[in-house]
């Protein structure tokens, strides 16, 4: 059993910090939420003083991705496996750590290059939640979401989340027309709260999408609204996934990566979950040539 709970955080560098704002808090309804860097916008989905982290900088690139453990003995148990696998783990400071607003955290890259921290005892913000779609982010229990991340030596990356961090395997789709797959992996009831693409990984952002979920179909109505009034680019439209049955649609946000939106995701049941190949990824929508290309993606075959 894997001791990492959910996808805690993503903290993001950014070159567009107030595109973002318009993103993130004036379309998609996430709130302005606080934390340690003045500079920095947080953004909050649920109790959590942030979700989402977006501190300024030169250009966009994913900072971290953190997931979340129970406590200081599963943070010393996934500490122990990443160091025996051969990866470098540095442990933040107390001051770093409370910079992210978590009690604790390591940190270490993955076989990507991806920059991941575990962390556990994230700071509450127990003031009201108010966004603009008057509406509640699904997390609690199933984490933030789920990250899509590149991969250019896919096999080792896919090997590293099972077998070292103890990721499960939730299925997979090819892709490119050949033997490659997208495989996705989960850690909770959210069917992936990770999916690993094999894709360059040459350089920033690093990231190829990050799903977040709201309570009802029309929230994800209103956000579609808004992205579209506000001249945002939709990387992909409206369609239900095959997989975990999520409604959803895909925008691009500045730096060269998508938003993925959705609600009604499935929940598995551990108990009866067996792996499946998925052919399609949606039952219908989801058209993707409307796309800007992706800055560190480039889909195999294409
Ligand atoms: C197929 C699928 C199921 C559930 C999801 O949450 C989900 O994001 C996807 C699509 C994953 C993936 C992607 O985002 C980048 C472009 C990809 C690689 C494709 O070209 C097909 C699958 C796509
Ligand atoms: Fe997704």
């Amino acid at each position: 059993m894997t001791q990492i709970r959910g996808l805690g955080y993503l903290r993001v560098q950014t070159a567009h910090i107030d595109r973002w704002r318009e993103l993130a808090i004036d379309s998609l309804g996430f709130a302005e939420g606080s934390g340690p860097d003045p500079d920095g916008l947080y953004l909050r989905m649920d109790e959590r003083r942030y979700r989402l982290a977006l501190l300024p900088g030169d250009h966009d690139r994913v900072l971290a991705v953190g997931w979340e453990v129970r406590d200081q003995f599963a943070l010393a148990a996934v500490r122990e496996a990443v160091q025996k696998a051969g990866v470098e783990v540095t442990d933040l400071s107390p001051k770093e750590a409370a910079a992210l607003d978590v009690e604790a955290a390591i940190t270490f890259k993955d076989p990507a290059g991806t920059p991941v921290e575990v962390f556990y005892a994230p700071v509450l913000d127990h003031s009201p939640l108010v966004n603009k779609l008057a509406h509640r982010f699904v997390t609690g229990d199933h984490g933030m979401g789920h990250v899509v991340l590149p991969s250019p030596n896919f096999q080792a990356t896919y090997d590293f989340y099972c077998e070292v961090l103890g990721f499960l395997p939730r299925g997979a789709m090819k892709v490119g027309g050949g033997h490659a797959r997208v495989r996705f992996l989960g850690v909770n009831q959210r069917h992936h709260s990770l999916a690993v693409c094999p894709a360059p990984h040459d350089g920033d952002p690093g990231m190829v999408h990050l799903m977040v979920e709201t309570e009802e179909l029309d929230t994800v109505g209103r956000a579609l609204d808004n992205i579209n009034k506000r001249g945002f680019s939709l990387s992909s439209t409206l369609g239900r996934h095959t997989n975990d049955k999520m409604v959803s649609f895909y925008v691009r946000a500045p730096g060269g990566w998508d938003i993925e939106y959705g609600c009604e995701g499935m929940l598995v049941d551990e108990a009866h979950y067996t792996a499946e190949e998925i052919t399609a990824d949606s039952y219908w929508g989801h058209d993707w040539s409307g796309s800007e290309p992706l800055a560190a993606f480039v889909p195999p075959g294409k």
